[in-house]
């Protein structure tokens, strides 16, 4: 038993409006950690253990479900979505983390700092329908941690920066107002740049963290597994296990909204398909050469836009693949019923 109300738990009016008059019979509950044949949920009644109706890949932690008390009956469409293109040589979209109101993209102060590698998890937070907060850690191991604050801010307006020490509770609790009540708070970033610290001030958890050595900027992975977990503030933390190959698909708008300013220079190009390379009328290359626009900018957006697109493609093409495929299988089941029938 918890003293919690639904909305404590980030419930509110979208989820509400999902529920038919069929649905009075269940109740709502939030997935916390998800399992091979178990979800763990948060409830006003407390936390416990329902059977998942769906593989567990159809989870994220963080979705609503509705449940009988023993099952999670339905799964409510999510208000926000992180997902990422898995990791490996498939093609699938992989679920992370969802309803988050922000996400926090760590990295410090030092070499794993990186324009484009931040640039991407703008995109993804962006795509994903959250509001990204950079945090940037180890702010006590630099000289002056402003160069960094000022970097990170100009990357978009969408962009809020801290620079802080995670080790030290005080400077952590600045991150309270984004995890206080019934927000959510989700933290993503390379290993060994302090997100289980992070995640221990905020919650007052003790979860390990292991030294990295000094020369060692990305650190060893050291966080296993995803969870929704209740703040001290009242809110919510979702840690992610450090992202080592972060690919985005479906991401276009979020790289839109990262590079505004290039996509609406983009369209007064002479070619509505401008690759912004020999083309002439190309407004990219013009504000590049008046010096508007710096080239190693362009080049940035337009390898995130390759990447996603062939992800994208691949993503699609794979799916497609995947109806003709069942369909296949649905006719080949036919024939074997009628073959049988035709034989009794
Ligand atoms: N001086 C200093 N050390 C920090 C700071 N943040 C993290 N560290 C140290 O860096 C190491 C790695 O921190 P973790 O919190 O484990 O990093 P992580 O992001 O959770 O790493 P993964 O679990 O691998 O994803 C630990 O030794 C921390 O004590 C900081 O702001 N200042
Ligand atoms: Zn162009």
């Amino acid at each position: 038993m918890n003293d919690k109300t639904l909305s404590d738990l980030g419930w509110s009016e979208q989820f509400a409006r999902q529920l038919t008059a069929a649905d009075a019979v269940f109740s709502p509950a939030r997935v916390a950690e998800i399992h091979r044949d178990r979800l763990v949920v948060v409830t006003p009644e407390g936390s416990f253990n329902l059977h998942p109706r769906e593989a567990s890949g159809a989870y994220a932690v963080g979705d609503w479900v509705l449940t009988d008390g023993t099952s999670a009956v339905r799964r409510l469409t999510p208000v926000s979505d992180l997902s990422r293109r898995a990791a490996g040589p498939g093609v699938a979209a992989q679920r992370i983390a969802a309803n988050i109101d922000t996400i926090g993209i760590v990295t410090s102060c030092n070499d794993d700092f990186s324009v484009p590698r931040l640039e991407r998890y703008l995109a993804l937070v962006s795509s994903a329908g959250c509001l990204p907060l950079v945090i940037l850690t180890k702010a006590d191991k630099t000289e002056d941690a402003r160069p960094f604050l000022r970097q990170a801010e100009k990357l978009s307006p969408l962009v809020t920066a801290l620079a802080l020490n995670a080790k030290d509770p005080e400077d952590a609790a600045r991150l309270t107002p984004w995890c206080s009540r019934a927000q959510t708070l989700a933290l993503i970033g390379s290993s060994g740049v302090g997100k289980t610290t992070l995640r221990n001030a905020l919650t007052g958890e003790s979860a390990q963290t292991r030294e990295i050595r000094e020369d060692d900027a990305r650190g060893r992975h050291t966080t296993t597994f995803r969870a929704l977990r209740p703040t001290r503030a009242g809110g919510w933390l979702i840690d992610t296990p450090g992202m080592r190959e972060l690919q985005l698909t479906d991401a276009a708008e979020g790289i839109g909204a990262v590079f505004d300013d290039l996509e609406e220079l983009a369209a007064d190009c002479r070619f509505s398909d401008c690759g912004h390379d020999s083309e002439p009328g190309c407004a990219i290359k013009a504000a590049v050469a008046s010096g508007a626009v710096a080239p190693d900018r362009v080049a940035r957006w337009q390898k995130l836009l390759r990447e996603d697109r062939h992800n994208s493609e691949t993503l699609a093409q794979s799916r497609a693949r995947g109806r003709s495929f069942s369909r296949v299988i649905k006719e080949a089941k036919a024939e074997g019923r009628r073959k049988r029938d035709v034989e009794r």
